[in-house]
């Protein structure tokens, strides 16, 4: 290539520039029982704020709107949460189903200008930028990958929209394991930024009031 051809790079430019990231949604999943913790955890006081609040704000910063999935038997559980004007919520369409009638209804409610979600539990107090950098990084693969995973962790993941058919397909035949919807697709997997070992404290979910109390201990946000 010269410096005259028509495909040469610019003087004093290195490289093409990364192409840009495309935009991701935001769906956080707050059905379920909370049977071990007790108390809904979606409403855990984490210094001062919900938790579902907390995850929720964190998620506005890093996607395009957030939608928040809850049984279809209660609509309106989280109606009151000052949750702000991006924030969306959808009913799941499997009731009693579990997380994987979470991930289905919230693919299905996604806006039209994302193609990718990136799914969270109301209950994971960590969001971590660089593992969705991570993430997103991988969604230039050639073909694209339908879900980007750190290891096997359904949650903390991207899906593409498309995913939804095969999560339908895994509720019709009552299939609810979610291992079976990174299965089921072209699942990426990534490595956690800060190695193995930071796998632990990105993934941590709060079920028991145990688990609860060694956080709010660890991180003193009573
Ligand atoms: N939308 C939706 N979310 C769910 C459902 N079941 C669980 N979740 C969410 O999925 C995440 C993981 O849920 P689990 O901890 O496995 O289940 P749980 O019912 O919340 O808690 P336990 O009763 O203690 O098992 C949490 O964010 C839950 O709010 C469901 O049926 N629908």
């Amino acid at each position: 290539m010269t410096a005259s051809s028509p495909d040469s790079i610019p003087a004093g430019v290195q490289s093409l520039p990364e192409q840009t990231p495309p935009p991701i949604h935001g769906i956080v999943l707050a059905g379920g029982r909370s049977s071990r913790m007790g108390t809904d955890k979606a409403l855990l006081p984490i210094g001062g704020v919900p938790l579902l609040q907390r995850v929720v704000s964190g998620m506005a910063l890093l996607c395009r709107g957030v939608t928040v999935i809850v049984p279809a038997s209660e609509p309106d559980r989280y109606a009151a949460l000052p949750l702000g004007p991006e924030v969306a919520f959808a009913a799941d369409r499997y009731p009693d189903k579990g997380p994987l009638a979470g991930i289905h209804a919230g693919l299905l409610a996604m806006p039209a200008e994302c193609d990718y979600a990136l799914v969270m539990a109301c209950d994971m107090p960590v969001l971590s930028e660089p593992l969705l950098r991570r993430m997103t990084a991988a969604l230039a693969d050639s073909p694209p990958p339908e879900a980007v995973l750190c290891r096997g962790q359904p949650m903390h993941a991207l899906y593409h929209r498309r995913a939804a058919g095969a999560a339908e397909r895994l509720l019709a035949a009552d299939r609810l394991r979610l291992s079976g919807l990174a299965e089921a697709l072209r699942t990426r997997y990534v490595e956690p930024p800060g190695g193995a070992e930071a796998e632990a404290e990105l993934f941590l979910n709060l079920n028991t009031p145990e688990e609860l109390q060694a956080y709010l201990r660890k991180f003193h946000t009573y």
